[in-house]
């Protein structure tokens, strides 16, 4: 069972991937790839536990010898620390503009990887593997890498794009559950932003695909990653329609921010809330019907997800201070936020023009809840 997706973006163009049994032929499809049979790989320690024998097996039998660096599992990963690391060994490693590098992990290690990928020599090729659903329907798809600073969530970075994506929906059964579902978050994102039909099929086989159906999965692999290309291909440095992929990401990076990047929140459960917080909004400004948050929340609470901010453990700052960390969001145009919200349940569309009082005073009443 295999599905490709091709992301036709020119001289950077290239295909993904995903299917069942696809990292048993990570050899052969990453071989023409290469100028020597030779790659450096980026993991983290957990996956590297789970997955890396299979890998480094499957690009042996293609003779390509493989040499491994592996980072600590979290987000705390997506550093300089790290980046200096990362980009260290590449260069110990003596990987030329010509050679590539494979990354196999979730998507801490594809942003950081991918991003040390684009300084190294000014830009050497990678590939993704990615082995969470939200690497696979989301991170390893588009070429956003970087990594979290002390001033907010991927404010460094670049636009690097993969040479091939593998995404082999085996790898998700040694995922747990908690992860899963932080996948999941960026998946039903795709049917609220722009596709009805999406959602609806999700409301049906979400349950299906958590308790591990293999088509269902693959089907919405294939759906994620063909609606992030089409978005992608007209709009690869987010100028205008990419910003729609942040819906729920405002609210998602400041709540992470204001957790310290720590396993309290996981990006995907951030977006989860962050979703929620969105299409209320919409709702509270009558863009939409009222109807629409109490459907997407009642989806995310089916699910078992993260909805609201009562659902994060310890405590949490102001809605000032909240404000105050959204103010660093990339959408930000001459100062003004901008935020993703929804005229309906997939017609999402980007907006200078929400009073600030209004968003404060629906931070202040889910705070209000979390007390
Ligand atoms: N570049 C983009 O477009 C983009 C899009 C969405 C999210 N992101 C970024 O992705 C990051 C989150 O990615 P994530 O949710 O994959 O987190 P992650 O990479 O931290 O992976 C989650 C956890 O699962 C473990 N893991 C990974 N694969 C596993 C497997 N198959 N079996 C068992 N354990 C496994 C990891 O070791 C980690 O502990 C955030 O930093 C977010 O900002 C980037
Ligand atoms: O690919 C995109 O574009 C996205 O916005 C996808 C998001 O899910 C992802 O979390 C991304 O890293 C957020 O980007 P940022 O520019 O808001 O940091
Ligand atoms: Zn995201």
């Amino acid at each position: 069972m295999m599905e490709i997706v091709h992301v036709p973006l020119r001289e950077r163009a290239y295909d993904i991937y995903i299917g069942s049994g696809i990292l048993e032929q990570a050899g052969f499809r990453i071989a023409p790839f290469l100028s020597r049979p030779r790659v450096a790989v980026v993991s983290d320690e957990t996956v590297a536990g789970l997955h890396l024998e299979r890998l480094q097996a499957a690009l042996r039998v293609e003779g390509i010898d493989s040499d491994v660096l592996t980072l600590p599992a979290g987000e705390g990963t997506k550093s300089w620390q790290h980046l200096i690391q990362t980009v260290e060994w590449l260069l110990e490693q003596k990987m030329g503009r010509d050679d590539v590098v494979v990354v196999i992990g979730g998507g801490v290690v594809g942003d950081l990887a991918g991003f040390a990928a684009s300084i190294l020599r000014r830009g050497v090729r990678f590939v993704q593997i990615p082995t969470t659903l939200l690497a696979q329907v989301d991170s390893s798809v588009g070429g956003k890498t970087g990594i979290n600073v002390a001033a907010g969530k991927n404010q460094v970075g670049n636009f690097h794009q993969p040479c091939l994506v593998l995404a082999d929906v085996d790898v998700l059964e040694t995922l747990p559950e908690r992860a899963f579902l932080s996948g999941y978050a960026e998946v039903m994102k795709y049917g609220l932003l722009g596709d009805e039909k999406f959602f609806e099929w999700l409301e049906q086989h979400g349950e299906a695909m958590k308790a591990g159906d293999t088509c269902a999965r693959i089907a919405a692999v294939r759906w994620s990653c063909q609606m992030k290309t089409d978005i992608v291909i007209r709009d690869e440095t987010e100028r205008g329609e990419r910003a729609l992929l942040n819906l729920g990401h405002t609210f998602g990076h400041a709540l992470e921010a204001a957790t310290g990047y720590s396993d309290r929140l996981l990006h995907g459960e951030g977006v989860s809330i962050g979703c929620g917080l969105a299409v209320e909004l919409s709702a509270r400004l009558g863009l939409c019907s009222q109807e629409d948050p109490s459907r997407v929340r009642a989806h995310l609470r089916d699910m078992g997800m993260k909805v609201e901010l009562k659902d994060i453990p310890g405590d949490l700052p102001s809605a000032e201070s909240l404000m105050d960390l959204m103010s660093q969001d990339k959408k930000v145009v001459a100062g003004q936020m901008r935020y993703v919200l929804m005229r309906g349940i997939g017609r999402a569309f980007l907006s200078s023009d929400v009073p600030r009082a209004e968003v404060m005073r629906l931070l202040n009443d889910e705070l209000q809840h979390a007390r």
